[in-house]
């Protein structure tokens, strides 16, 4: 049984649609990015499978007792306020003090465990934020763009650590990137969404396809067409 699967997803907001028809399963152990233009609707995927909004249609069935960690786009509190690590990591629940040590060093951030959120650098905080996420041993791993503003040996870094997490806990992993270049490298599979799902497929068999190569060129070039790529078939994205 896949850990979850999405069957005709529809979300909308006041009325406005934003994600329709979209299908998808997520098997243990797989690394999926969605990649996809901004506003295409690839935060509200990942807050709709983690429950944080509702969806209008459609349905997330998910694997009896599956455990979900989240990393989201954007903290979720004022990183000036005085507050270490260890604290951090112990909202909005405490933690037994061993799992935050292991969770810390699973994220290769074990020394800065007594060190004020406010003196970590932009690739120190991402990883504590990835630290939280791996507290309750999750069964499925929930990262929307969790390189956002490192540099490209930080972001190379970032998932090298992911990919030795799935390998270290057999985790899959769903995560959001604009990286297209290390996308390609690191994914199992990409899915390419513009309110619903365009391609969705291993990563080398979508750069080499000799269609996806004579409509988007190859290499780099053939990655951010990928992402760029014009659509032979119609986004009808208004509600209905
Ligand atoms: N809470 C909300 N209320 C109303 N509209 C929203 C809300 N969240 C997102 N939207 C709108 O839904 C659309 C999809 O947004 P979403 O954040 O899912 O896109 P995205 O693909 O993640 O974009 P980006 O690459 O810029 O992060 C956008 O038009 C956005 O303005």
């Amino acid at each position: 049984m896949s850990l979850l699967t999405i069957e005709g997803l529809d979300v909308r907001y006041d009325g406005r649609r934003v994600l329709h028809d979209v299908d998808l399963s997520i098997d243990s152990g797989e690394i999926i990015t969605v990649v996809g233009p901004n506003g295409s609707g690839k935060s509200t995927l990942l807050r709709t499978v983690i429950g944080a909004v509702r969806p209008s249609g459609g349905r997330i069935i998910h694997r009896p007792g599956l455990r979900i960690g989240y990393v989201p786009q954007k903290l979720p509190v004022d990183r000036s306020l005085p507050m270490t690590v260890r604290r951090f990591m112990a909202l909005p629940d405490a933690a037994p003090k061993a799992a935050v040590e292991a969770a810390l060093a699973r994220a290769d951030v074990a020394e800065i465990a007594s060190s004020q959120l406010a003196t970590l650098s932009g690739g120190q905080m991402q990883r504590v934020l990835l630290a939280r996420a791996l507290l309750n041993d999750p069964h499925l791993l929930i990262l929307d763009e969790p390189t956002q503003g490192l540099d490209q040996p930080g972001t190379a870094s970032f998932y090298q650590r992911i990919a030795a997490i799935r390998a270290e806990t057999g985790c899959a992993v769903l995560m959001v990137s604009h990286d297209l270049h290390v996308v390609m490298a690191a994914s199992d599979r990409v899915i390419c969404l513009n309110g619903h799902v365009c391609c969705d497929g291993r990563p080398e068999y979508v750069a080499s396809a000799p269609a996806y190569r004579a409509l988007f060129g190859s290499g780099t070039q053939g990655a951010l067409a990928l992402y760029r790529h014009e659509h032979t078939h119609r986004h009808d994205e208004a509600a209905e």
